[in-house]
């Protein structure tokens, strides 16, 4: 689902901070930076609201966010709706017993990692990252915590590239996301 297509007012004012840089950081990339969407607080804040009105009341007890971008959304996310933030990590970075899932990016090759014991079975999760490009970073946060028996109830975006159809990669995960960029 994309609220993109809902016309919130705020929706093209967030869309309008995030700066686009070509060729950046291969040639062919149309990198979508949100680093000047994070100096605008307006839109800041209405990004984190949105989510926030989506996920309020839903009885999600884990955020998980996905290294780097991730940890800037997904915080201020899990406190407003009172659950916990769980770091998904690139390999190497947690200090504790950890899982593992490789996947495929647009540009090279990743793995993410969770720590055991972080989130427990049965318990109800929100994915947060900054984009859904291929869906390979998305999937391999949902086989994260479905192998600790979590329910991953939705994943949320701020952007997502459609032509690179990531959507198809997440075996029919719901995904929300605020912004559709081409
Ligand atoms: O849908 P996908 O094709 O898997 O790509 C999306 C991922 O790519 C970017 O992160 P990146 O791997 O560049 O890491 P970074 O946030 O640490 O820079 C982005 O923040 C997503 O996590
Ligand atoms: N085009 C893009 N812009 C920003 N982050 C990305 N991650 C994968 N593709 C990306």
């Amino acid at each position: 689902m994309s609220a993109y297509k809902d016309k919130d007012a705020r929706i093209n004012g967030i869309k309008d901070q995030i700066r686009v840089v070509p060729n950046f950081p291969k040639p062919g990339i149309m990198f979508q930076d949100i680093t000047t969407l994070l100096l605008k607080p307006k839109e800041f804040k209405d990004t984190i609201d949105m989510f926030v009105e989506r996920y309020k009341g839903k009885n999600i007890s884990v955020v998980a966010g996905i290294e780097a971008r991730g940890f800037i959304f997904g915080p201020p996310i899990a406190l407003a709706i009172g659950a916990k933030f769980v770091p998904l990590r690139k390999p190497k970075k947690l200090p504790g017993k950890v899982i593992s899932e490789e996947y495929i990016l647009e540009y090279g090759r990743d793995c993410l990692e969770m720590h055991v014991g972080a989130v427990e079975s049965a318990e109800r999760a929100l994915v947060v990252d900054d984009l859904i490009a291929t869906g390979g970073t998305l999937c391999a946060a949902i086989n994260l915590l479905e192998r600790v028996g979590a329910e991953v109830v939705e994943c949320a975006c701020v952007i997502e590239l459609p032509d690179l159809k990531g959507r198809e990669r997440l075996n029919g995960k719901p995904l929300y996301v605020l912004v559709e960029s081409h």
